[in-house]
């Protein structure tokens, strides 16, 4: 910091290259040792040495940069206050359509309590200072989740929040701020779409979404208490990590169409498992896999733990590789007939029985994130100037934020409708009316995903292209949208399902 009052006389004085100094947002940074250094080059330095840069700047940057570059900021021009706003951890966003509605100072809702307030502010905070910084540089360099997060959120119940409302939060008193016992759809729809605010899609996966999909089959359908209370306390502890072992090369949703296969033994105490599975999301590090096989007669689900026989490889799909997609294989592998989730032959319903919440967890994930990109280009609207005006003035730009705003808020709005319903129903209800509506949901918010991305990249442009830089969200979305439209189900299968259960519940009467 300089001790001297620094004014735009003096700053005028450093136009050099060797002592060059400029402003952005009234506070003045010595850029001298960093013009070599600057990935836009040293050049673009030069020509506003000396000179207030803030537009020029926010025309080319993210705010995160000066954050990070901070150390080159050496203070404030005397009298002036910078006017940008720097979010802390756990903010919300002052930009207008980047909260839902309910979450707005002068927001309401119906849904929301003071509860569910709460928790969204723990979370965000949690998320934005441990969470955030985690995932963007795991994203980028494609390895691991860290043990020390895992550890963290174990220790704050984070893991069982995210398997959704049940018996395993009972006795809990989440974050300090709801017991377990009342922690509903609503509650589970704030932490997810709080998690997805890490902007990270790979990570976002890589963050435990094996867990989440496979656990409440072993809770809900293991036989032998003991072990159920052993590997839940296990993996809610951080201590091991759960992934579903489901689709093969060969099958995806055709169930009926999978060859790894679970052979009795002759003593009738064990399976021989063989066969392969693809795209199975953290298969890379788990200890248990719930693998669904074909059995003499049908299909049946089993908890196999990594051991000898068990080999994994990794899948390198379109996001990052911190997702731990795997292709695994099954090799002879034994496994105590103890591990049978339900009953043998009748799996379809282990697998069935996750598949509305599941998809119910990828709604909240793919609508706040198409919201976060709508946020992404509504600043760069307002930041960018072309043709000497703001993008935001030019009417076809808000032709196009207008339909992406509308999409984001009609998703969401039915989304929250239906976590409602959810939380007032029998898990036997959710199954008979929900699955259509939520499968009708997800299969509208990826199509919905799919406009948004391709807005938001006619609306960047080339940074839209651009894994670094302004646009990296965008870029980031439209590569990675399509995750939704096909894990869990695709738009298409989905889509149908809507119909074909609202048929079932049709009167029989012509009407
Ligand atoms: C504190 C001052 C500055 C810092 C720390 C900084 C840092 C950076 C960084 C990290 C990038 C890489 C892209 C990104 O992450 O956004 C970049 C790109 C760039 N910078 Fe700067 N910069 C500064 C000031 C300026 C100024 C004043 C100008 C121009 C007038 C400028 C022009 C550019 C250009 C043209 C690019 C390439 C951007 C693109 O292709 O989108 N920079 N800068």
């Amino acid at each position: 910091m300089s001790h001297s009052p620094l004014t735009r006389e003096t700053v005028a004085s450093h136009n050099k290259p060797s002592d060059l100094w400029c402003i952005i947002d009234h506070k003045v940074y010595d850029l001298s040792d960093f013009v070599d250094a600057h990935p836009g080059g040293s050049v673009v330095l030069e020509q506003v040495a000396g000179t207030d840069a803030t537009t020029a700047f926010y025309n080319l940057h993210r705010q995160e940069v000066l954050e990070k570059y901070s150390s080159l900021c050496i203070g404030t021009l005397s009298g002036e206050k910078p006017e940008v706003i720097v979010p802390k951890p756990g903010d919300l966003s002052p930009v207008p359509y980047a909260e839902p509605l309910w979450l707005r100072e002068e927001g309401k809702s119906p849904y929301f309590k003071e509860s569910h307030r709460k928790l969204q502010r723990k979370i965000r905070e949690f998320v934005d200072r441990y969470v955030s910084p985690e995932a963007m540089e795991k994203e980028k360099d494609g390895s691991y989740i860290s043990q020390e997060l895992i550890d963290r959120m174990a220790k704050n119940d984070m893991l069982a929040m995210r398997l959704g409302p049940g018996r395993h939060l009972r006795g809990k008193n989440l974050l300090g701020v709801v017991k377990g016992e009342e922690f509903d759809y609503l509650h589970d729809l704030v932490q997810a779409q709080e998690f997805v605010r890490a902007n990270s899609r790979g990570f976002q996966d890589g963050n435990m979404a094996g867990m989440m999909i496979s656990l409440t089959a072993v809770l809900q359908w293991m036989g032998n208490e003991e072990l159920k209370q052993k590997v839940a306390q296990e993996v809610f502890s951080g201590k091991k990590k759960m992934c579903l072992a489901i689709t093969e090369a060969f099958a995806g949703s055709d169930v009926a169409g999978l060859r790894t296969t679970a052979t009795k033994t002759p003593d009738g105490k064990h399976y021989i498992v063989r066969g392969t599975k693809k795209w199975t999301t953290n298969g890379m590090w788990c200890d248990y896999f719930v693998t669904g096989c074909r059995t003499d007669k049908g299909f049946s689900v089993l908890l196999i733990p990594r051991q000898d026989g068990v080999e994994t490889s990794l899948i390198k799909t379109s996001y990052s590789t911190a997702a731990g997609t795997a292709f695994v294989e099954f090799n002879d592998v034994k496994v105590p007939v103890e591990n049978l989730l339900g009953e043998e032959h009748k799996g379809f319903i282990v697998i069935m029985s996750n598949f509305n919440h599941e998809r119910f967890m990828m709604c909240c994930a793919v609508i706040r994130f198409s919201r976060t990109v709508v946020e992404e280009c509504l600043k760069w609207c307002n930041q960018r100037i072309v043709f000497g005006k703001k993008l935001i003035e030019q009417p076809a730009i808000r032709q196009k934020l207008a339909k992406m705003i509308s999409h984001v808020e009609a998703n969401q709005a039915w989304l929250e409708q239906i976590a409602y319903q959810m939380s007032h129903m029998s898990y036997a209800q959710q199954s008979k009316h929900l699955g259509g509506p939520i499968g009708l949901l997800k299969s509208f918010s990826t199509r919905s995903a799919h406009e948004i991305a391709d807005e938001a990249v006619n609306i960047f442009g080339g940074r839209g292209l651009t894994q670094t830089g302004m646009g990296r969200v965008v870029e980031q979305f439209h590569r990675t949208y399509k995750f939704d439209a096909i894990l869990g189900g695709t738009e298409e299968i989905l889509a149908d399902l809507g119909v074909r259960q609202a048929m079932k519940n049709f009167p029989k009467s012509m009407l």
